[in-house]
């Protein structure tokens, strides 16, 4: 449960099998996410999105991944897929977001000296923001957890929790951030890009079992 008494919401990201996105759905994820940034192991083809799209049970949000991807790109999945979300992950400006007239999460590559409140000014169009875990030169999924003491407990938007999580942590980070939802990827994986269906059900176990 989150502070308002409902579930932490749980986003699987970086989905490249239908198996994979079905298997999420099963344990109770509420979202899975594409990833659309060609130097990810875990980036999707349109027709690979396509299927992972169709193979999902209603009511499982789709979250397209993009890290400073050209403005026709990201028009061509909205155009072609299903995409209930956007989730920018580079270093897009609020305007370049809010273009789309689309429903969007910012990430916030949280380090030393980050301010949550001053980012969320700088985002009033992002419907929450997503706090991963700055490393020089990488963009995402670095499978490395941040400081979170540097988040506050109050916040003006809601929070979602990434960077290096899984079933051993989870539940400790849920208790000390308290986060409206959290975003896996590496800590749920076999292999880069290949889900383990069996680290999925222990992931969202932990989630909806923390005791705070
Ligand atoms: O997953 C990737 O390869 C990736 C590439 C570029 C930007 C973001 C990426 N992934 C996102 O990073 C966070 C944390 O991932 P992890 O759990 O530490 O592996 C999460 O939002 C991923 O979707």
């Amino acid at each position: 449960m989150n502070p308002s008494g409902a579930r932490t919401r749980v986003k699987i990201c970086g989905i490249t099998r239908p198996e994979d996105a079905v298997a999420a759905a099963a344990a109770g994820a509420d979202a899975i996410g594409l990833v659309f940034y060609p130097a990810s192991p875990r980036a999707v083809s349109i027709e690979q999105a396509a299927a992972i799209c169709a193979a999902l049970p209603p009511f499982v949000s789709r979250v397209a991944l993009f890290a400073n991807a050209a403005s026709a790109e990201i028009r061509t999945v909205l155009e072609q897929l299903p995409i209930d979300l956007l989730q920018f992950h580079g270093e897009e400006t609020a305007a370049e977001c809010d273009r789309y007239g689309h429903a969007y999460i910012k990430v916030a590559r949280v380090q030393p000296g980050f301010d949550l409140d001053l980012f969320n000014c700088r985002y009033p169009g992002a419907c929450g923001i997503l706090a991963d875990t700055y490393q020089s030169g990488v963009q995402g999924g670095t499978g490395a957890t941040f400081d979170w003491s540097l988040l506050p407990q109050q916040r003006r938007k809601p929070l979602i929790l990434a960077g290096g999580l899984n079933a051993a942590n989870v539940a400790a980070a849920i208790r000390q951030v308290r986060p409206y939802g959290v975003d896996v990827s590496g800590g749920v994986e076999a292999d880069k890009g290949i889900k383990d269906a069996a680290r999925i059900t222990e992931f969202i176990h932990e989630v909806d079992n923390v005791e705070r």
